[in-house]
């Protein structure tokens, strides 16, 4: 639905810097959304669109969208957990993922029974301490801003819990995790109770799914002897229905279907097995199913 030119504008949070803001940007962009030329640039109207973007810290998005300041916006599950706001988690975007740990100097603790009574430092205090108290357990939590992993060699804390990707910041400071894991998180989207009612806001939830969806999809079309179609539709069902055309060659057809884009590949050796010929894959940069 377009946006008439006098409804208000949808205020969208975007991160700014760190681990999720290129990502973030780039799903916008496939939306059809203006972004910012300049790394610089705080805020943008995209008029055309009925959205205004605000670069913010990833981690003050889900209080500025929990207090209904802005309508919607891209930060992490883990923020959002740690911030205490109540904004609503919508969708998983795919991108951005972490797991959150505590973590030791490596051989040192096996279990989270060994927190009690130690110093633990990170920048996820929310987080640390909904889970010691939760699980009973007397520790202290000292707030660093980053760069925790060095707090240990430095005397201020006796363990650490961050966010972990590939480990490598772990193992380089001599750390490894013990425990559970505490949290998975990736990037989401968030919105708060009632923005569903502004009239930009299903227009902005169904471009980003359809971005994703694109993602996850991709083209097949391939040529196949007409005997064999049922055999290769029932493969390649697509969304609907998968379109088959008649070719100006006598007694073969062409298919075109979108499918997963896990497993194309194997889908592809099959259903030349089969007798296709002509199989291609191409990318879809955004669909509305
Ligand atoms: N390798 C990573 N390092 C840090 N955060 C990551 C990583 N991979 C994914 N994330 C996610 O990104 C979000 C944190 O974003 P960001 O790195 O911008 O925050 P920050 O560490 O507070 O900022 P900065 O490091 O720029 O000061 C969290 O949701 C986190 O789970
Ligand atoms: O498991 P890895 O792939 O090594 O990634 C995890 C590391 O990356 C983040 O730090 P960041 O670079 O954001 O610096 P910061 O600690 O100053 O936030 C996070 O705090 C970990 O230190
Ligand atoms: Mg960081």
């Amino acid at each position: 639905m377009a946006q008439p030119t006098d409804a208000p504008l949808l205020r969208v949070a975007v991160p700014n810097k760190g681990a999720l803001s290129a990502a973030a940007s780039e799903i916008l962009k496939d939306s059809g959304y203006r972004q910012r030329r300049d790394s610089k640039e705080l805020a943008i109207i995209d008029v055309e669109n009925g959205v205004e973007f605000f670069y913010l810290r990833p981690r003050d998005i889900a209080l500025y969208v929990g207090s209904g300041t802005l309508d919607v916006g891209i930060t992490g599950r883990d923020l959002l957990a740690d911030s205490g706001a109540s904004a609503i988690e919508i969708r998983d975007l795919g991108f951005g993922a972490s797991r959150f740990h505590f973590a030791g100097p490596a051989g040192k603790y096996s279990s989270l029974d060994d927190l009690e009574g130690k110093r633990i430092a990170t920048s996820y205090t929310g987080i640390v301490q909904a889970f010691l108290d939760e699980r009973g357990i007397n520790a202290s939590v000292v707030r660093l801003d980053g760069a925790v992993e060095t707090s240990i060699q430095l005397g201020v804390a006796d363990v650490i819990a961050d966010v972990v990707e590939t480990g490598s910041t772990l193992r380089l400071a001599g750390l490894a995790t013990f425990g559970e894991e505490i949290l998975r998180s990736s990037a989401i989207l968030v919105t708060r109770e009632g923005a569903e009612s502004h009239p930009g806001f299903e227009t902005f939830r169904q471009r980003i799914e359809g971005v994703l969806l694109a993602r996850s999809y991709v083209m097949m079309d391939y040529d196949i002897r007409s005997e064999h179609v049922q055999d290769a539709v029932a493969l390649t069902p697509g969304i609907e229905s998968p379109t088959v055309s008649p070719l100006h060659r006598e007694g073969w057809v062409a298919v075109r279907a979108m499918v997963p884009r896990n497993g194309s590949q194997r889908l592809m050796d099959q259903l030349h097995d089969m007798g296709a010929r002509g199989i291609l894959l191409t990318a879809i940069n955004a669909c509305r199913l």
